[in-house]
């Protein structure tokens, strides 16, 4: 199992890139199903779930090929219905699949993604939503088996905010006959990024940034090609590396509106945050920062794809605050491994209540999950001595080029290579 060996950096200085964002990516991917043609996709960060997503294409029937940061999608002769566990079960975005299948084949039968490594994560308004659209849907022996004529647009009101159920009901209905209104939509960028895709498409997309959204079924779908916008937890995540070591960088290919909510908690903090057009820069260099508290919530608000990492932040700071997950309750595996190296953090429900302490000391950690190895590099940046993250397979399903990115900012991590040990279960990624 390989691992990083985390150098002590000092202040991370200088300019990167930032990815496009996986979680546009994989829905994108995803809803050239509904075409019969050669679509395609920039801005492709190279990306184990990227990967896993091409895989489960090719099983359909598509022909993918990933260029560069370009991605080819051959849907023409998609005519598979089924997407096995053994796909399904390493990333949970593969219920990706089940609306366009459903509205391009009639059928899908698709593995349950089951748990993620931080607790329970349903798919209950996936389903839910596909039967308002007349399709027939029932589990059995740990499959999503799905069936309709043509789907029939129908009014649907989320009860909880989601991505994914909002994605792929979009993926749905667009084919659907008739008109289908959604309530209490997700406003994720990422959302209003397939939006574009779809109605590029020749789809009718209509409240596009808002949480009404309007469908009128059309009869086909052609081709297109769309870039996929930048990684705003990539971007994220760099923020905060700068901000722990108190230092100062510029990120370039980011939209930097889509990361108010995080900017507005670092300037509280008292870093200097200034944006360009498409850059974002910081700088924590000119005094201590404070610890500030977060709640994470639904875009606009803090994401909780940046949640691990902001709790790294304030675990290293002077000062007390409190982190408050509304997302998922149960995301906190990371305090565990972040007191190991140190952290004084008193766990509440879903409220963690931290005492910073500047002092930490590197250890040998375990990534949970995705952002959890994020924030267990930062830690080690600034601990005194190496810190060893393992299972960092996590980390490959999301970073693109993590080590060359953090060399480029002064920092290193080493990519240790496999060790024996007893291979992990991979969960849904
Ligand atoms: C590939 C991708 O884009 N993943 C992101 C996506 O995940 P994902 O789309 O899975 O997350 P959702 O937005 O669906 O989850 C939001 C909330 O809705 C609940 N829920 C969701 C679906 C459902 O059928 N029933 C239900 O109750 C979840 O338990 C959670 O409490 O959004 C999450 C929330 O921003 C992010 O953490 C993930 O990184
Ligand atoms: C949790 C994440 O992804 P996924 O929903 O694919 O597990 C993430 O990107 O932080």
């Amino acid at each position: 199992m390989e691992s990083y060996l985390v150098h002590p950096s000092g202040p991370l200085t200088g300019s990167i890139n930032i990815s496009g964002a996986k979680n546009a990516v994989l829905p994108l991917m995803a809803a050239t199903l509904l075409c019969r043609g050669v679509s395609t996709i920039d801005n492709v960060p190279q990306l184990d779930d990227v990967n896993t997503m091409a895989d489960l294409l090719r099983h359909l029937g598509a022909k993918v090929n990933h260029q560069h940061q370009t991605l080819t999608i051959d849907s023409r002769a998609c005519t598979h219905h089924k997407a096995p566990y053994h796909l399904v079960s390493k990333m949970r975005a593969s219920i990706y699949v089940l609306g366009p299948l459903l509205a391009r084949l009639g059928k899908a039968s698709v593995a349950m993604p089951g748990g993620c490594a931080w607790g329970p994560r349903p798919v209950d308004l996936h389903i839910k939503a596909m039967q308002s659209l007349a399709a027939q849907v029932h589990l059995e022996h740990g499959n999503i088996h799905a069936h309709s004529g043509r789907l029939q647009g129908a009014d649907f009101s989320f009860t909880t905010v989601s991505v994914g159920a909002t994605a792929n009901m979009l993926m749905a209905a667009v084919l659907a006959k008739g008109t289908t209104r959604l309530f209490n939509a997700a406003i994720e960028p990422e959302i209003d990024n397939l939006i574009d895709q779809l109605n590029a498409m020749g789809a009718q997309v209509f409240g596009k940034g808002s949480h009404t959204l309007v469908i009128e079924g059309v009869e086909t779908l052609q081709a297109a090609r769309i870039s996929a916008i930048p990684d705003r937890i990539e971007a994220g995540t760099y923020l905060i590396a700068a901000a722990i070591t108190q230092g100062a960088i510029t990120l370039q290919q980011v939209e930097p509106k889509h990361l108010k909510a995080l900017t507005n908690k670092l300037i509280a903090a008292g870093a200097q945050i200034s944006s360009g057009e498409n850059s974002i820069s910081i700088n924590a260099s000119k005094r201590p920062l404070k610890a500030i508290s977060v709640t994470t919530g639904p875009y606009p608000l803090f994401a909780t794809d940046l949640q691990p990492q902001w709790l790294a932040l304030v675990a290293s700071l002077k000062g007390a605050a409190q982190v408050k997950e509304t997302i998922y309750h149960d995301r906190f595996q990371h305090i565990p491994e972040f007191v190991r190296l140190g952290a004084k953090i008193r766990l509440q429900g879903n409220i963690a209540a931290i005492i910073g302490n500047p002092e930490l000391s590197g250890a040998q950690v375990k990534a949970s999950d995705l952002r959890a190895g994020a924030a267990l590099i930062l830690l080690g940046l600034i601990a005194q001595g190496h810190t060893q993250v393992h299972d960092i397979y996590h980390l490959d399903r999301g970073y693109h080029d993590l080590p060359q990115k953090l060399s480029q900012l002064g920092g290193t991590i080493q990519r240790l290579g496999k060790e024996p040990s007893i291979q992990p279960i991979r969960l849904c990624g």
